[in-house]
Order: structure tokens, then C-alpha cells, then sequence
């Protein structure tokens, strides 16, 4: 197909000049238009946008470096080359700091001008063409995630937005959604990238010594403290700091965050010195923290200093084929760790993947298949190979009705279908019902010890929690 014809405006008010640089450019396939002044200019710009704009800046009628800030500013980005009798080095840097192309001193040789034309009208198709395949394309991963569902499409387009921003972005999701892979990736896509990303977990940390991890102390500043120690905010300098689970953090820790935060300033545990500190924040939670300060266990003035853009990461469940491509690439991963060569799953095992409820998301996905690779020789991975707690579903590939599962009674054979009739077997559970019914099997197995039932979901103690909480208040 042939090119477009392209389109450049002429902002120039000498005519004879005018003519001069036209003839320059009859070989360079271009139609050039011409205008005088700047209201001219601004009219044909408003009408439609060139492929190209060479620009005069000394105008009859008002600046013409006003056009460039005009463009800049609406975020056009049509190429701009401007060409003035005044080269000062100062109208040169302004020029460029609003985005013009190229900058040609009076009097224009015509070669210099064909080759920064020709040259730009380039850089802007090819410009687009990324534009477009960037907006088209569905992308199967993104930094450190993969997943092509949509929803993900949408979180990775929320990381590209904000990841050149100092804005605090709060990451939400369920335990084991990837909400510290989407830390990595906010600071791994951003212009911090070459600098710390320090997490910390406030959970995981005694209380009383997170104030320390966080701010840092000096020698002396409680028993224990032999010598100074840098905290996490200094060791994040210029970079990124992650703290995960924030909703645990105790209420007057939370105060003094706010005040470091709202200063820009560390105050190490025991020292009077206020440190400066370039920091960007990215906290987690897998509760909702606007719940958390309705329940008076989170403070109302840091939510505000923290939500900013918040960035909701979908559970695993409502992430489609994500689950098969997922588990396909760890079973890869993990098989090649373990010598293996693994080739994919049977139909009804794909199916059992995919509609699991699977409360411990990515996380359990990933040890499920981990638990695989070593147990399994390799080859074709069938529905009776895989591991709890997915070998005790017996599910059935979806006819006319709706999918279903159930739990297998104690001494049932898993691995001898045939799967009960969707009429025989009662009315089809929500995916709720089945996560909530793993779970209790889980508790009933382990003997109503939380954390071995955890282990055995392999999700964190506090989820089973939450949920325990949420089926009581319901
Ligand atoms: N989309 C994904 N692609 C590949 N790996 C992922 C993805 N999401 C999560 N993971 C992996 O799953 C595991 C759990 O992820 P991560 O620790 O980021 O979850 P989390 O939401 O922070 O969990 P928690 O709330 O329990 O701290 C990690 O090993 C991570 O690498």
C-alpha cells in the first residue's frame, strides 16, 4: 500500500523565504502549507493536525515558540522543527524542553532541512505504529506478572501510568494475587528503577520493633541497640519503599509515618536529627483499609496520605485461561529444575485447574505445581495426578449445564470418575461454597489447628481468619 501523502505546515512569515524552503522540500513526497501569523497557525491546527510543523519562531503577530508550548501542552505529538534567525542557546534549550524536534539556525542549508524533515516524518509514523501495537496488543505478561486476561491487562495499564509518578500507589488483593510482584513491577517500570526497592512486611516483624526497621536508630536508643542502624525509609533513598501488610502497623507508628511522610524527614529511634529522604511509597494490604479505619484500626488522615492510586489486583479465579497459563509455565519451570519435561494436562485435569476456587491464588497455584514436578515422572499430567487439594474434586467437563464440584467423601476413589450426574448430585455451588468448603475441610482434617490448615491451603493463617470472620457476620 502506498504511504499516505504527508502533511507539513509552514509557520513562516517572510514569503520569499516561504518559497525558498517549499522548493527544498519538492523532492521529500510532502505537501506543504503555508501561513504567515501565528492566528493563521492556530486555525489550521485547530482544523486539522499536519504530520509536521516547521516553525518560525519571530512571528508578526505574537511568539511563535507559544505554538510549541500550545502543543506541548494539549500533548500533541507531531513533530516540530524550528528554524530562527535568533539561535540563542536559551531559546534552543527552551525549544527542546517543549518537546521541538530539531532546531535549525537562519540561513537554512537545503540538505540540513530535507534530512530533519525527512528524518522526523519518520520518527513520527513509527511513533504511531508503537502507539497502535502498544494499544492492540494483548500482552501475556508484564515486568515480573504473567496473565493475558483482561483484567490484568487493566492492572498492567494502571503500573504504566503511574510508575514515573511519586504518587503513593496502594496495592489491594487477596493473599498470593501478586501484590509485591506489582511493587516490583511499579518500580521496575519507573524512572526509580535503578535505585533500592526495599520491602518491608510490617506483619512479620515484632511490633515493637518496627518503629526500628522502619526509621532506623542510633547507639543506645534502647537495650539491644549496640551501634547506629539505617532503617528501611534512609535505605530507600531515591528509590522505592514496600510495606506490605500496612494495615497492621500499630496506631502510633501509623502518626509517625504520616509526619515522615508529610516532611520528607527521618528521625532515626533516639536521635534528634531530622534526615532527608526522597522516597517513593507503595504499600499492601489484603484488607480493605477503608474498613480498617471505619473500625478505627487504621488512621483516616494517612488512609488519605496513601490511597492515591490504588491498584486492585483481581483474584485468581476471575482471571480466566490465566490459571492454565500460569500453571503451565511453573509446571515448566519447576520440571526443568527437577530434570523433567513436562508436555501439558489432560482436558479434564485443564478443566479442574481452571474452575478451582483456588483461595490462596497465585501463591497455591504456584505449589501446587511445584508439588508436581516432583512427584510426577513428566509427560502428560492426567486429572488423578494432581495433588491435594485438587485431587479430592471430582468435577465434571461442562456439558449443557452449569460446571460442578464436589469435596469426595473420606475413602472415596478420586481417581475412578465416573463424576455423578449433575441431577443426582444436588444444586451447583458457588464458587464461595467450595472455597468455603475447602477450607473447613481443611480445619476439620487438621483438627481445628488454623495454622497447620493454612499450611496445608497453603495461604497465609490470617486468611482463613478473614474469612472465618466474614461467614460469621454473614
Ligand atoms: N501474575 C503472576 N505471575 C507470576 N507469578 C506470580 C503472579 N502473581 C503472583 N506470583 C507469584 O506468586 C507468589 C505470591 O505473590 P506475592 O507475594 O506478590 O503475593 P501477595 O499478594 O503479596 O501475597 P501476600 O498478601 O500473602 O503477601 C510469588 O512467588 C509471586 O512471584
Amino acid at each position: 500500500m502506498a504511504n499516505p501523502i504527508q502533511r507539513v505546515l509552514l509557520i513562516e512569515d517572510t514569503e520569499s523565504l516561504a518559497k525558498v524552503y517549499k522548493a527544498y522540500l519538492r523532492d521529500s513526497a510532502v505537501v506543504v502549507e503555508h501561513v504567515t501569523t501565528f492566528a493563521d497557525a492556530k486555525v489550521k491546527l485547530a482544523n486539522q493536525l499536519p504530520s509536521l510543523v516547521l516553525l518560525d519562531l519571530n512571528l508578526p503577530d505574537h511568539d511563535g515558540i507559544d505554538i510549541l508550548r500550545m502543543l506541548h501542552n494539549s500533548g500533541c505529538t507531531v513533530p516540530v522543527i524550528v528554524i530562527t534567525a535568533h539561535g540563542s542557546v536559551e531559546t534552543a534549550v527552551e525549544a527542546m524542553r517543549l518537546g521541538a524536534y530539531d532546531f535549525v539556525s537562519k540561513p537554512v542549508e537545503a540538505r540540513r532541512l530535507q534530512v530533519t524533515v525527512n528524518n522526523a516524518l519518520s520518527f513520527y509514523a513509527l511513533n504511531r505504529l508503537v502507539d497502535k501495537y502498544e494499544t492492540q496488543h494483548t500482552r501475556a505478561g508484564f515486568h515480573g506478572f504473567v496473565g493475558a486476561s483482561t483484567p490484568m491487562q487493566a492492572v498492567y495499564q494502571m503500573i504504566e501510568r503511574s510508575a514515573d509518578s511519586r504518587a503513593t500507589v496502594f496495592v489491594l488483593g487477596e493473599s498470593g494475587t501478586g501484590k509485591e510482584v506489582c511493587a516490583e513491577a511499579l518500580h521496575q517500570a519507573g524512572s526509580r528503577q535503578g535505585q533500592a526497592f526495599v520491602p518491608l512486611n510490617c506483619a512479620a516483624i515484632p511490633k515493637e520493633l518496627v518503629e526500628s526497621e522502619l526509621f532506623g536508630h542510633i547507639k543506645g536508643a534502647f537495650t539491644g541497640a549496640q551501634k547506629d542502624r539505617q532503617g528501611c525509609i534512609q535505605a530507600a533513598d531515591k528509590g522505592t519503599l514496600f510495606l506490605d501488610e500496612i494495615c497492621e502497623m500499630e496506631l502510633d507508628l501509623q502518626a509517625k509515618l504520616l509526619r515522615c511522610l508529610q516532611s520528607g524527614k527521618v528521625q532515626p529511634v533516639g536521635s534528634d536529627t531530622l534526615i532527608d529522604v526522597d522516597v517513593r511509597i507503595i504499600c499492601a494490604s489484603n484488607r480493605d483499609p477503608w474498613k480498617e479505619v471505619e473500625a478505627g484500626r487504621f488512621r483516616e488522615d494517612l488512609y488519605y496520605r496513601l490511597h492515591v492510586v490504588p491498584i486492585t489486583l483481581p483474584p485468581l479465579r476471575r482471571r480466566g485461561d490465566d490459571v492454565l497459563l500460569l500453571a503451565k509455565r511453573f509446571l515448566q519451570q519447576y520440571g526443568s529444575e527437577e530434570g523433567k519435561r513436562f508436555v501439558g494436562f489432560s482436558r479434564q485435569a485443564e478443566w479442574t485447574l481452571s474452575k478451582f476456587g483456588w483461595p490462596g491464588n497465585v501463591r497455591q497455584l504456584q505449589n501446587v505445581m511445584r508439588q508436581l514436578a516432583v512427584i510426577h515422572p513428566g509427560g502428560k499430567v492426567a486429572q488423578e495426578d494432581l495433588p491435594a487439594p485438587l485431587s479430592q474434586v471430582v468435577c465434571e467437563p461442562p456439558r449443557d449445564t452449569p460446571a460442578q464440584f464436589q469435596w469426595s467423601q473420606p475413602g472415596s476413589d478420586s481417581s475412578t470418575p465416573p463424576p455423578a450426574p449433575v441431577e443426582e448430585a444436588g444444586a451447583p455451588q458457588s464458587l464461595a461454597d467450595i472455597e468455603r468448603q475447602a477450607i473447613e475441610d481443611a480445619i476439620t482434617r487438621c483438627e481445628g489447628n488454623i495454622t497447620q490448615a493454612a499450611s496445608l491451603l497453603e495461604v497465609s493463617p490470617s486468611t482463613i481468619y478473614r474469612k472465618m470472620q466474614v461467614w460469621q457476620q454473614a
